[in-house]
């Protein structure tokens, strides 16, 4: 018996593996293609910010809808296994054909490296992502309710350390996606999955369950309003009002879903925090310095979540209980959600630093004007009606002047005086170039939001008496001005150029700064030394490392609440009805993001930190609502449930127990069949 058992065990240990290695491959394929999408929507499709940014929300959302998809074909028709196979399938089709979407060779006849037809990319590219959402979304439910069911109902300590280590998987699968090719991956998740097709235990779709659950609760609801007087004596339950037509059985499994799928109404709260963390933390971590930006970004969730799992499973769980306190699965994601509030707290606070650092940028009513002088002399500039600057040459004014107006004129104190007249553009930063010529001042535009990914903006007034060549820019006619080139952050070596002359300047940049670099006429006489710099932004000052605590706590939630969330969805599930709650959660974190898509997208409130406070409330309000709902609620054993129902129902457990050991038996001869054919082949 003992080697039997031993023989079970390290059997269940292998086809397990083949579940958790299929769901690192599938998140790997799935990450590595989300992490590409923006860019690619930004950079080959030429969408905008905030059309590439509301696709992509758009699309991560209804990864998260379609669960309900793939829950009613495997619990209804195909059975889990046949869902996962054959939505995995489209899965691959819908990477191939997204693969194909950014061939620009298809369209580009002329072969000038630009699509001809955008249309054509557009379509396929939407199409491949409808085929992914799809795919992703419509095995996930079915991964982790297959790997549960291969679990027996006693084994609920190894059911929750398998919703552990398949929740390693996803994370430890979108830190390596960015690796290898999504494409390769689909494949290979495919075939994992398909290896330990004959080891499975493989649960048959009851017919078309989700169909009979409408129809259930519609029959309830319609006798319920048909009885409505008060001379019917009342029932325990509303779905008791079922009993004239439907099977007790089938009712009580309603009852169980019904009230899991209650619970979950506060939930998509959470993720609405949650998903911030890739677009408005994103965006906060360009305003800082550091140079780990893009790794802190992208890796440390992940990376945390590889390491507080174990933590959390191991060393805090089993001490909050040895200290004799119920750490029950409720009040475990009730103190996720706090966590992940907390978070919000301290993104606050990182803000409120930030914006100590950050530049008075004019409002959509007010202009603001610098002045830089590449004329031979200190001038004296009037700017009307009482603004005087004195402004030395090659220099430039110490700040910006802020107007709330916009038509100015301008004086300078050479001789003879030279005035001149501009409109100033409303909400926005300007520089007032004098040349060598004053008479010919102009304006030139200038940033007026911190360069995107900690990138510098950078320009050139050209004070030198003929053109010039500067690397990677074009030529610059004497007394113009360049536009912003980005750099990024490190040394950088500029070589300019006229006809034979050359000089090589060097500068070291920091993270989102902006500079007008003037180039006096002695530029080539000096090497370059004399290149004066005038700074229009101010480099980002605040380290990124401040954002760690931010991660680390909504890390802590994402812990406490998600994989928690994941186990109580398979546990408290009637066992034909797996796949439809674990989707149902699922539907928490579309819903999540759609709120994101709407409210944080569209409602901006003018400070980022208030917004950040703002959800940490709403948070901490929602928190409250659901820990009094997981008061109320009783944790149910759905087989338990179902025994009774059936025994009631006067099914006897003898009879039960002789059918679930002939089910058994069964099981394990298809399986020794199989293993027997394996061998053969
Ligand atoms: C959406 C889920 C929370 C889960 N994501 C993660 O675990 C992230 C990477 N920490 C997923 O299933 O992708």
């Amino acid at each position: 018996t003992l080697f039997s058992n031993k023989k079970k065990k390290r059997k269940k240990i292998c086809y397990i593996f083949f579940i958790v290695v299929n769901e690192f491959c599938e998140r790997f394929s799935y990450y590595g293609m989300r992490a590409v999408l923006v860019l690619y929507f930004r950079y080959f499709l030429l969408w905008d910010d905030d059309l590439a940014t509301s696709i992509y929300h758009a699309f991560v959302a209804l990864c998260y809808l379609t669960p309900i998809l793939g829950a009613i074909i495997a619990d209804s028709w195909l059975g889990k296994f046949k869902t996962i196979i054959y939505l995995s399938i489209v899965y691959a089709i819908g990477q191939v054909t997204m693969a194909i979407s950014t061939i620009h060779d298809i369209t580009d006849a002329n072969r000038d490296g630009t699509p001809d037809n955008f249309t054509f990319h557009i379509a396929l590219s939407m199409l491949g992502l409808i085929l992914i959402a799809l795919g992703t979304g419509g095995i996930k439910p079915c991964v982790a309710a297959f790997g549960g069911d291969q679990f027996q109902e006693h084994q609920s300590r190894q059911l929750n350390t398998f919703f552990s280590v398949f929740y390693l998987c996803i994370n430890a699968g979108s830190l390596l996606s960015t690796l290898i090719t999504p494409l390769k991956s689909v494949a290979s998740t495919l075939m994992v999955f398909i290896a330990g097709s004959g080891m499975y235990v493989k649960t048959d779709p009851e017919g078309n369950i989700m169909w009979s659950v409408c129809k259930c609760i519609g029959f309830a609801i319609k006798n319920r309003f048909r009885h409505r007087s008060s001379s019917y004596p009342k029932r325990e339950h509303w779905m008791d009002w079922a009993n004239e037509k439907y099977d007790k059985l089938l009712i009580a499994q309603i009852k169980m879903v019904l009230k899991v799928l209650f619970l979950y109404i506060p939930l998509p709260m959470f993720w609405t925090l949650f998903d911030q963390k890739g677009s408005r933390w994103t965006l906060q971590a360009t305003t800082m310095s550091g140079d780990f930006v893009s790794i802190l970004i992208s890796t440390v969730n992940p990376i945390l979540i590889l390491t507080l799992v174990p933590i959390m499973d191991r060393l805090i769980f089993p001490l909050i209980q040895k200290c004799g306190l119920n750490f029950s699965p409720l009040k475990r994601m009730t103190v996720g959600m706090l966590f992940a509030a907390m978070a919000f707290v301290s993104a606050a606070l990182v803000q409120i630093e930030i914006d100590k650092t950050l530049p008075n940028f004019p409002s959509s009513s007010e202009s603001q004007l610098k002045v830089v002088n590449t004329y031979s002399t200190t001038l004296n500039v009037t700017i009307s009606p009482n603004e005087h600057l004195l402004i030395e040459s090659f220099g430039s004014s110490a700040d910006y002047v802020t107007f709330d107006h916009q038509d100015i004129t301008v004086s300078l104190n050479t001789n003879p005086v030279i005035t001149k007249a501009f409109s100033l553009i409303k909400g926005g930063r300007q520089t007032l170039i004098i040349p060598s010529d004053p008479t010919v001042m102009y304006l030139k535009e200038d940033v007026k939001s911190k360069p995107r990914e900690g990138k510098n903006a950078i320009r050139f007034v050209n004070g030198y008496t003929a053109d010039l060549n500067i690397t990677n820019l074009d030529s610059i006619e004497p007394s113009a001005t360049t536009n912003y080139t980005l750099v990024n952050q490190g040394k950088r070596d500029f070589v300019l150029r006229h006809g034979e002359q050359w000089c090589e300047f060097s500068r070291k940049f920091g993270f989102g700064a902006s500079y007008t670099f003037l180039i006096p006429s002695t530029v080539f006489s000096d090497d370059c030394e004399s290149i004066t710099e005038v700074e229009d932004m101010k480099p980002n000052s605040v380290h990124m490392a401040l954002q760690i605590p931010q991660y680390f706590l909504i890390t802590t939630g994402e812990v406490m609440f998600s994989v928690t969330g994941l186990q109580f969805s398979y546990s408290q599930a009637p066992k034909n009805m797996k796949s439809v709650l674990q989707a149902g959660w699922l539907c928490t974190n579309a819903v999540g993001n759609i709120i994101v898509l709407i409210v944080a997208e569209l409602g901006k409130l003018p400070k980022q930190w208030a917004e950040y406070l703002l959800f940490a409330s709403l948070l901490v309000a929602v928190s409250i609502i659901f820990s009094i709902m997981a008061y109320f609620y009783t944790y149910i054993d759905p087989a338990e449930i179902e025994a009774q129902v059936r025994k009631e129902q006067g099914l006897e457990p003898e009879e039960m127990e002789k059918e679930t050991l002939e089910m058994e038996e069964k099981d394990e001869d298809q399986k020794n069949e199989q293993g027997v054919k394996q061998t053969k082949i």
